[in-house]
């Protein structure tokens, strides 16, 4: 790790192991009360909540002037009505705070086992994540568990980290506890970290941060590439990638997954491209839920823009602003899907 981002990589990784401790040892404890409904009628667990707390912590440690983009806020935590879930939250994260996790902890930098906190301070470190984002600066994206609905499937998640500075994302760590380490052997066990600094590669690590293997896209042919898309309907629109598929002859049926698990899939060479348009109902992309998968897959050789071709931009604050979508893969295939997806669009726009 000689790169300029060595500290900023070793203290992600570490934030993010502590909080896939405490996201899989939480599912499996998880109990009804535990999880609210946001505004956006979108889920939120004990698991979210103490998982910002503990990376936003770590951060402040370390990087105490860099600002945080996360998708968590605490007010309903501070309400009398969220006593209980805040006493739970308090204690899970103080919990992964404090866990001897083994190889990588290390005293310096505030990464190994810490002191427990007081709720307010873990309170605040939730909400030191309510920066509004921009061109200008340093900035880390979090989003404590991506993917929430696949969580609590027992499904596919991911805890994600990234880190911006002027606008462009510079590294990215995503956690994921539930894929498995092997893709051809998923018997072997499950727990990976993907971690990628720009102009140093993407490697995978094992979940307690050992055997760093090195990330490349294969290159794909219509009958090995397939789409990885989204899980819910609502979030990215299935029949416009069925029509993709059609145009582009390929043969293999999508896989379905929750969170940026479809980008760290990609970046290690399963499906081959992942395809994501707007339903048509306003909603904009945040920008914590495509920063690190964005990284990881341009640093495993592959391409990220939007339908028009355009690269993401991370300089408009806690959205990408306008949904054009999301196209990412290899670069041969994402030619080839671009082409498709405008082909597509102006079929459709004829028909208007
Ligand atoms: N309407 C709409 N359109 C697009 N995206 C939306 C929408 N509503 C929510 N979200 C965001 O989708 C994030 C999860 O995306 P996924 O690709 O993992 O979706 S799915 O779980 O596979 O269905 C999810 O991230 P988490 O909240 O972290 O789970 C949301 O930020
Ligand atoms: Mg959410
Ligand atoms: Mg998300
Ligand atoms: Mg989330």
């Amino acid at each position: 790790m000689s790169h300029s981002y060595a500290i900023e990589e070793q203290v992600a990784v570490a934030a993010v192991r502590r909080a896939c401790h405490l996201t899989s040892s939480v599912f499996n404890r998880l109990v009804k009360n535990e999880t609210l409904t946001k505004g956006d009628k979108s889920p939120v667990t004990v698991g979210d909540y103490a998982a910002q707390a503990v990376i936003s912590s770590i951060l402040h440690h370390a990087f105490p002037g860099d600002p945080i983009v996360g998708e968590e806020d605490a007010s309903d935590l501070r309400a009398e009505e969220g006593r209980v879930l805040k006493d739970r939250i308090i204690e899970l994260a103080n919990e992964a705070l404090t866990a001897e996790l083994g190889l990588g902890d290390s005293t310096t930098w505030g990464i190994g086992p810490g002191q427990e906190k007081s709720a307010e301070e873990l309170l605040d470190a939730i909400d030191r994540g309510n920066h509004p984002g921009g061109r200008e600066g340093r900035m880390w994206t979090i989003d404590p568990i991506d993917g929430t609905k696949g969580f609590l499937r027992g499904e596919q998640y991911a805890v994600c980290l990234s880190l911006i500075v002027d606008a462009k994302v510079q590294l990215g760590v995503i956690g994921c506890p539930n894929l498995p380490v092997d893709p051809s052997a998923p018997e072997n066990g499950t727990g990976c970290i993907f971690t990628a600094v720009r102009g140093h590669g993407a490697q995978q690590l094992t979940l307690n941060g050992s055997n760093p293997t090195p990330l490349v896209i294969p290159q794909t042919t219509p009958e090995t590439l397939n789409f990885l898309e989204s899980v819910e309907a609502a979030h990215s629109s299935h029949s416009f990638n069925d029509r993709i598929s059609s145009i582009l002859n390929i043969t293999r049926p999508s896989t379905r997954m929750d969170s940026q698990a479809k980008y760290c899939c990609l970046a290690r060479g399963e499906g081959g491209a992942y395809l994501r348009m707007p339903t048509g109902v306003g909603y904009r992309e945040k920008i914590w839920d495509h920063a690190p998968g964005q990284v990881l897959v341009e640093e495993a050789g592959g391409v990220v823009t939007d339908s028009r071709g355009e690269p993401l931009d991370f300089g408009l604050g806690r959205t990408l602003g306008e949904n054009f979508g999301v196209i990412a893969a290899g670069k041969g295939a994402h030619s080839r899907v671009l082409a498709a997806v405008q082909e597509a669009l102006n079929e459709t726009k004829a028909k208007v």
